[in-house]
């Protein structure tokens, strides 16, 4: 608990990104056996700040003493001989590899294979995360992948762990066992530096709290005596407004902007889920929003409807009345339909090519002659404008003018994205994990401008394994599970625990929902 002795002592931690103080002489210590949280804005410097813990970026001022020792540290893997360990927000797990050879890869020695897997499995089961470490990383969900990168971890005895936003991509169930998994560690004496947007997880797990604003430390604070509310407003500085979801007023009854119709795909890899026979129809007004632990097949969907993967059939997807299952994402783009994948960079974004080229490389195929003119001659003032519309519409935090996409915070780039998509005012907008990676303030902003996009006329479909987003936005609400679609239920009879065992594989037959009387 806080009040221990002190294991990590941080004096005005600086790093410099060209003009940009992405941390400003940062102070932080931490505890043996305390959970700190690290709490912030997109782009407030949290990665910054862990990055030069874990030795992957090199501080441009300020010290670092462990137990009471100052230390450089000038890679990982003198971070981890020190006694400190990484859980990644993104997973670097190859797929094609059981889990034990994996954990292998980052072991330096030359220990077998059997006796890897041996201890993976029994420090797993002692932390109550069971793992099965001769299971394939490709048939296992991204919780169990998790689990991997943990006991990896924990496996080097480290006297202090850092995760960076470990509850983002799990189910509440999974997520309730990794706080258990942390409340043991805490236990032992070990000491954990927790990153993460939300903000009751942080109340509960959490025993000291330090919140960077701009690269400083604004506060700090014991996260049991605040409410959601409070903290939001220390990282963010004013209050943050809840999402107001309005009335559809045509619900039911307004034109059907995208349809799928009976698709199905066959999986593309072994790992990959096969949809089956697949139908909804989004009608304009309305958001509909799809439920899901990750895994299940919304990968799949996303890259069929999008047109990243073609159909048979054209009639597969329908978007504005014609026919698109044949059209490639451009096609589907110039129907008047915007998509935004879950990843972010490669997808959503070439990562070393700045946001004004970002912007023009994915306009000149949807909108031609409006960023490029006659001759191929590219209007650099239009696109400008552009740019600066979106990033003051979505509060894009950025080091420069116009940075390369990979040099914002992963929750700004978000935020531009979504913006960069919503500046078309598409009739049918496709949003897989909306405000993944993103904060309080700026997931509001987000979900409210889904709605209003929504009321405006267009249809808006969005993938989240957040539930309480989905709530907060949709107006139906379907489930995916194993490939399969359930029917969406309106709003108002849609409760967390019919979703959720929908989610967990319930027939759909068994969960009792009625259609459609609209609306709350
Ligand atoms: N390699 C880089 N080059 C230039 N600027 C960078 C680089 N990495 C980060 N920055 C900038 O430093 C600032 C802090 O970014 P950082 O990733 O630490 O934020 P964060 O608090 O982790 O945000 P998020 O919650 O979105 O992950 C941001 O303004 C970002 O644009």
């Amino acid at each position: 608990m806080a009040g221990g002795e002190t294991l990590l002592d941080v004096r005005g931690l600086t790093k410099v990104f060209g003009t940009l103080k992405a941390c400003d002489g940062v102070d932080l210590d931490i505890a043996r056996g305390e959970i700190h949280a690290l709490l912030g804005e997109n782009g407030a410097g949290k990665s910054t700040l862990v990055k030069m813990l874990f030795g992957s970026l090199e501080p441009n001022a300020g010290e670092i003493r462990w137990n009471g020792e100052p230390v450089r540290i000038t890679s990982p893997s003198e971070a981890r001989r020190l006694g400190i360990g990484m859980v990644f927000q993104h997973f670097s797990l190859f797929e094609a590899l059981t889990a034990a050879e994996n954990i292998a890869l980052s072991l330096d020695a030359k220990t077998p294979i059997s006796t890897i897997a041996a201890k993976a499995q029994a420090l797993s089961y002692s932390y109550g995360l069971p793992l099965d470490p001769y299971a394939l990383v490709g048939d296992l969900s991204v919780g169990e992948r998790q689990r991997i990168e943990i006991i990896r971890c924990l496996l080097q005895t480290p006297q202090l762990v850092i995760l960076d936003e470990p509850t983002s991509v799990l189910t509440p169930q999974e997520a309730d066992k990794l706080f258990e998994t942390l409340e043991r560690l805490r236990g032992e004496g070990k000491s954990i530096l927790y990153i993460s947007h939300r903000l009751e997880e942080v109340k509960r797990m959490c025993d000291r709290a330090t919140v960077l604003r701009h690269g400083k430390v604004v506060g700090h604070c014991d996260p049991r005596q605040e409410t959601a509310a409070s903290l939001a407003r220390m990282m963010v500085g004013t209050e943050v407004h809840a999402v107001v979801r309005s009335v559809d007023e045509g619900a039911g009854t307004a034109d059907v902007l995208l349809r799928v119709d009976h698709l199905n795909r066959a999986p593309a890899t072994p790992f990959s889920i096969p949809l089956r026979d697949i139908s909804l129809d989004v009608r304009a007004g309305e958001v509909i929003g799809i439920a899901g632990v990750a895994g299940n097949g919304q990968g799949e969907f996303f890259e069929a409807v999008s047109g990243e993967v073609l159909q048979d059939r054209a009639e597969a997807v329908s978007i504005r009345g014609k026919p698109a299952g044949r059209d490639g994402i451009s096609g589907r783009r110039r129907m008047g339909a915007a998509f935004v994948p879950e990843e972010r960079l490669g997808h959503g974004a070439a990562p070393a090519m700045k946001l004004s080229e970002n912007l023009l490389l994915s306009r000149h195929a949807t909108d031609p002659g409006v960023y490029v003119g006659a001759f191929g001659i590219v209007r650099g003032a239009a696109i400008s404008a552009a740019a600066k519309r979106i990033n003051q519409m979505m509060d894009v935090r950025k080091s420069a003018e116009d940075p390369p996409a990979n040099a914002l915070s992963g929750g700004n780039l978000q935020k531009f994205i979504i913006g960069r998509e919503l500046d078309r005012q598409p009739s049918v907008m496709v949003v897989n994990q909306p405000t993944w990676g993103v904060d309080a303030g700026a997931a509001a902003r987000i979900r409210q401008s889904l709605i209003e996009l929504a009321r405006s006329g267009s249809a808006v479909l969005v993938i989240s394994q957040d539930l309480d987003e989905l709530f907060e936005i949709s107006d139906k609400i379907a489930v995916m599970h194993n490939g399969e679609l359930s029917k969406p239920m309106p709003r108002a009879e849609a409760t967390y625990e019919k979703v959720g065992l929908l989610m967990g594989g319930a027939e759909p037959g068994h969960v009792h929902h009625h259609d459609p009387a609209e609306m709350a």
